[in-house]
């Protein structure tokens, strides 16, 4: 099984990322960072990305991390906070382990991309 497939394919991912975000979305430490944003454009482009870098059939039409991100002073411990709640809602979706850090692996290579602190 392709990492995709072990995702759920498009509709497990939409449902992670929609999870994550609603943590998100009750995580004081990072919420604010959200303030004013169009949530559901933002799940649609994460969705889209994450299908894109597991190898999913779907091509990522946002715009890049450094751009997206910039000028918010993401930290690192941000950054964390938001992987915390991948994780989570991963667990929730019953995602093993190994599947798990295989898309963080993905991730990862974003963080210098997006965090400015
Ligand atoms: C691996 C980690 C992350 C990934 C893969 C990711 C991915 C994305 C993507 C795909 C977008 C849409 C880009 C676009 O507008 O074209 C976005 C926007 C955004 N991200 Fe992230 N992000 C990550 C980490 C974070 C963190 C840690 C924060 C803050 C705590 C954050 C805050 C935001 C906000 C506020 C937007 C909306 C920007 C706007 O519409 O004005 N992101 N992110």
């Amino acid at each position: 099984q392709s990492l995709y497939q072990q995702l759920g394919e498009k509709e497990g991912i939409s449902s992670i990322v929609e999870e994550m975000l609603y943590r998100v979305g009750g995580d004081e430490r990072i919420v604010h960072h959200f303030d004013g944003v169009d949530i559901v454009r933002v799940h649609k482009l994460i969705t889209e990305q994450v299908c894109d870098v597991v190898g999913g059939p779907c091509e990522y039409s946002g715009e890049t991390m450094r751009v997206s991100h910039e000028g918010m002073g993401v930290t690192h411990a941000d950054f964390n906070a938001l992987v915390e709640h991948l994780i989570i809602a991963m667990e929730k979706h019953n995602i093993p382990v190994s599947t798990q850090n295989q898309l963080l692996a993905k991730l990862a290579p974003m963080y210098g991309d997006i965090v400015e602190q």
